[in-house]
C-alpha cells in the first residue's frame, strides 16, 4: 500500500472545508486506508477557527501572520519554509485570503489547489455571493482549481451549481454554496491522492483524459450526485 498523499491546508477563517476534508478522509470507505493525510494546518491569522478544528483532529498547526512581515515576498518565503517541513505533495488553500507571489505559486506548480466561491471564471476576487445577486446570475456556485499566478484565473478541476432563488440573500447563497464545497473538495482532493488527478501541459486530467473548461460539473439539484 503506498504512503497516504501528505496534504497541508492553509487558511484564515472558519475552516469549514478543512473540518471536510478530514472528515471525508477518516470516513473509513477506503478500507481504513485513506488515500490522503492532512499532515498541518498553516493560518495567516491566529484567531482562525480552522486552528481549533485541526488541533480537535491532532493535526500538526502553525501560524505565520503576514503582518508580521515586511511584505508579500518575504511572507511568502517563510511561508513556503513552514509548508515544507511537512513535505506535502499537495497544498489546498480552503479559504486562504492572501494572495500568493509568482514565485509561492512555481514552487508548487500542479500540487496548490484552491476552493472558490462562484462559477469561475465568474466573479473572481472576493464577495463572489452579493455580486452573483447584484448581476441577476439564475446560476451560481463553487469551483475547485489549480492556483496559478492570476487570480482565480487557475485551470478549473471540478464545479458545482446552484439555482438562485428570488428570495436567496448573499448569506442564504452561501450556505447553500458551502454544502456544495463540502462535496467538491474532498472529491477533487480525493482524485488528486489517488493519481487520477493532475495538471497537465494543457490542463487537468482525470484518469489520463482531458477535463472540460468548466472542470467536472456537477448540475446540483443540491443533493450532489455521484461523482467518479
Ligand atoms: N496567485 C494566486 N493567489 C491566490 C489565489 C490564486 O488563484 N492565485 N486564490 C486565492 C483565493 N482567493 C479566492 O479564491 C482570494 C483570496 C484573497 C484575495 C484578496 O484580495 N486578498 C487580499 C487581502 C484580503 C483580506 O485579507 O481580507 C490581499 O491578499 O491583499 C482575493 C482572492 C488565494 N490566493
Ligand atoms: N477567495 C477565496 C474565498 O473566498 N474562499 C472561500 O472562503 C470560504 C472559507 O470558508 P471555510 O473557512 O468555512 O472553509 C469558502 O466559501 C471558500 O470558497
Amino acid at each position: 500500500m503506498p504512503q497516504p498523499c501528505n496534504v497541508v491546508v492553509l487558511l484564515s477563517g472558519t475552516g469549514s472545508n478543512l473540518q471536510a476534508l478530514i472528515d471525508s478522509l477518516d470516513d473509513g470507505t477506503d478500507n481504513g486506508k485513506s488515500p490522503a493525510r492532512i499532515a498541518a494546518v498553516i493560518a495567516n491569522r491566529s484567531d482562525a477557527f480552522g486552528l481549533q478544528r485541526a488541533r480537535d483532529a491532532g493535526i500538526a498547526t502553525r501560524v505565520l501572520e503576514h503582518g508580521d512581515y515586511d511584505g508579500r515576498d518575504a511572507f511568502d518565503e517563510a511561508l513556503m519554509q513552514a509548508i515544507d517541513a511537512f513535505a506535502p505533495q499537495l497544498v489546498v488553500l480552503a479559504g486562504f485570503m492572501r494572495i500568493l507571489t509568482p514565485g509561492f505559486v512555481r514552487h508548487y506548480h500542479g500540487r496548490l489547489l484552491n476552493i472558490h466561491p462562484s462559477l469561475l471564471p465568474r466573479h473572481k476576487g472576493l464577495h463572489t455571493h452579493q455580486r452573483a445577486l447584484d448581476a441577476g446570475d439564475a446560476e451560481h456556485g463553487c469551483s475547485v482549481h489549480f492556483v496559478t499566478e492570476e487570480l482565480d484565473g487557475g485551470p478549473l478541476v471540478v464545479q458545482a451549481v446552484i439555482p438562485v432563488h428570488s428570495q436567496d440573500t448573499a448569506g442564504s447563497l452561501a450556505q447553500r454554496v458551502h454544502v456544495q464545497e463540502h462535496q467538491i473538495y474532498p472529491l477533487a482532493v480525493r482524485w488528486f491522492a489517488k493519481g487520477r488527478l493532475r495538471l497537465g501541459e494543457s490542463g487537468p486530467l482525470l484518469d489520463g483524459n482531458p477535463l472540460p473548461a468548466t472542470g467536472y460539473l456537477i448540475n446540483s439539484k443540491e443533493t450532489p450526485c455521484a461523482a467518479p
